[in-house]
């Protein structure tokens, strides 16, 4: 059996403690948001959330196996303020989706309510050498989630889509050699945010992870949901377009999640 795809190998995330105990750790991602319980903290809107983007910090685009990721140098991309205590800097992008037609997609639920598709920007803390000695530490990264849903086209992310092609199997890396800011992936109004501490989505599953949440999805076109399972991935019945990359959300536990807005 390819042991390649970490969700349709086995019994998939639910069998992910087998080889990594720390999936049933006490601060695992994602989590549901309910939003009942989750605490308005004036701090957070007293030291704003300062997200910096650059036009020049998307070098390449590769197909990791169990997504696309868009790697980057992290010039001129930081992000500080809010939750944070250090300046954490960008690394690299990339999304979970569902099925067609299905509604789930998302990791981190609303309510109880999944979005079709959810991006992710990780960013690792600059008082760590790099990102590889970031990841495991627990204030090692920040990863800023955006929901996708279905709505009006986003050209800014079709022209990262129209790289898919080029990146057929997994491995596959192209350059990407026009400008792209990733800051187009935020929503309008990327002020309302949810945090909480957690951990990767993926294994190895480290508690690392200070999730930032928006709010406001991202509104993406029906046919651009569609395009992300262009992307091909190894299935232990050979390979097959991309979809359901996602871990579904996991016990909350001794953990609140804060909000930046009342
Ligand atoms: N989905 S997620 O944003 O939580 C997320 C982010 C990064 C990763 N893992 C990364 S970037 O690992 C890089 C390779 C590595 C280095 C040390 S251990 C794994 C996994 C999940
Ligand atoms: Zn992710």
């Amino acid at each position: 059996k390819k042991r390649g795809n970490i969700y349709l190998s086995g019994a998939g995330p639910s069998a992910w403690h087998e080889e990594y105990p720390v999936a049933k750790g006490k601060r695992q991602s994602p989590v549901d948001i309910n939003t009942n319980k989750t605490k308005f903290d004036p701090k957070l809107a007293a030291d704003p959330l300062t997200i910096r983007f650059s036009d020049s910090c998307c070098q390449s685009i590769v197909n990791t196996g169990i997504s696309f990721q868009v790697t980057s140098n992290g010039a001129g991309c930081e992000l500080s303020g809010g939750p944070l205590d250090s300046t954490y800097q960008f690394a690299q992008f990339h999304a979970h989706w569902g099925a067609y037609l299905k509604t789930t997609g998302s990791e981190h639920t609303v309510d109880g309510v999944s979005y079709p598709a959810e991006l992710h920007l990780v960013h690792w803390n600059t008082k760590y050498d790099d990102f590889k000695d970031a990841v495991d530490k627990p204030d090692g990264l920040a990863v800023i989630a955006v929901f996708f849903k279905r709505g009006k086209e986003h050209p800014g992310f079709g022209k990262i889509q129209d790289l898919f092609s080029k990146i057929p199997a997994k491995g596959a890396k192209v350059n990407i050699d026009f400008e792209f800011n990733p800051g187009l992936l935020m929503p309008p109004d990327s002020e309302n945010y949810w945090t909480y501490l957690g951990s990767l989505t993926t294994p190895p599953l480290y508690e690392s992870v200070t999730w930032i949440v928006m709010k406001e999805p991202l509104e993406v076109s029906v046919e651009q949901i569609a395009i992300l399972r262009t992307l091909l991935w190894e299935t232990p019945n050979g390979v097959s377009q991309m979809y359901n990359n996602f871990r579904p959300p996991v016990p909350l536990r001794d953990r609140v999640i804060r909000a930046s807005f009342g």
